[in-house]
């Protein structure tokens, strides 16, 4: 029987359930940024991926989700960071680097500037947001791993007595902007940054979203000893990567489906139904 096959990006932020994933037996594995799951997924390479929120609404004609996953927050997330010196209103006419690994934070800036009244020219640039600010860029887009080293890169050190949550955080001249806590100050709603979707006509195994479960309740259980070991990883004091993570909604409950619907009625008017679960056995009575 062919392999199933799967592709999983390796942020920090999915660390409390993919640290835990034992992959069952007949499912490949192949890892990579969210633009290349993205692509890997649509093209059929990886039938199921924690993908971008915004390209499973851009292909919900194709694509269903897992019900009950999603890498999401309400407010702050601390990864997914617009770096300017200028004020936010002065981004006007601007220049806007963005990184090659994102779709759904692309959108969702996007969709802040123009809530905003903020036209900029947005265009793809890989370096620091500290080499991209002094290249002459005005605002530069930071994801997953890279935004949380620079943005403690930038405000830190943080003691335990300056909260995380003193938002936008601001030093040395330059601002942080999170743009999830932009969205819950716009919508009052969580953000849905990422899901885990699969092509309709090749709905996963039940022994592998199973097993999913199994490991996000590991992880979530041990936060501690995650938090510890990616801290040591990514060089940054442990206490902040455990707020961090402990700041995750990993299920895709009522407040982060709407959070989800009413970003792909801003980002992609007219997008088919968004489905979930479609063709997932039913859940069976809990004994
Ligand atoms: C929370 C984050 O969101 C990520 C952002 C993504 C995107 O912008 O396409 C995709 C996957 C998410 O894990 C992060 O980058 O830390």
């Amino acid at each position: 029987m062919n392999p199933y096959p799967i592709g999983l990006i390796h942020y920090t932020n999915v660390a409390p359930i993919l640290d835990y994933l034992e992959v069952p037996e007949g499912v490949e594995v192949i890892k990579g940024v969210p633009t290349e799951m993205n692509a890997a997924l649509l093209s059929g390479r990886v039938s199921m991926a924690n993908i971008s929120g915004v390209e499973f609404i851009r292909n919900a004609d194709v694509l269903s989700a897992l019900p009950d996953f999603s890498v999401s927050v309400l407010g702050a997330v601390y990864s997914v960071n617009l770096f300017h010196r200028k004020p936010w209103g002065e981004l006007r006419g601007g220049r806007i680097a963005l990184t090659a690994q994102s779709a759904t934070s692309v959108a969702l800036l996007e969709v802040l500037l123009q809530e905003t009244g903020v036209q900029a020219t947005l265009e793809r640039a890989e370096g620091t947001a500290l080499d991209l600010l002094g290249a002459g860029y005005d605002g530069v887009l930071r994801i997953g791993d890279d935004a949380l080293r620079e943005w403690y890169g930038v405000v830190g050190p943080i003691g335990e007595e300056v909260s995380m949550l003193d938002l936008p955080h601001q030093k040395n001249g330059v601002t942080v902007t999170d743009l999830a806590h932009r969205w819950f100050v716009l919508t009052g709603h969580p953000f849905a940054f990422a899901v885990w979707a699969y092509r309709k006509d090749a709905p996963p195994p039940h022994t592998l979203v199973q097993a999913m479960r199994v490991a996000r309740r590991r992880g979530i259980g041990h936060l501690a000893e995650v938090s510890e070991r990616h801290a040591a990883l990514l060089g940054l004091p442990d206490r902040v990567v455990q707020h961090y993570l402990w700041n995750f909604r990993y299920h895709l409950e009522a407040p982060d489906r709407l959070g989800l619907s009413e970003f792909a009625d801003k980002a992609a008017p007219g997008h088919a139904p968004i489905e979930l679960g479609v063709g997932l056995p039913v859940p069976s009575a809990v004994s």
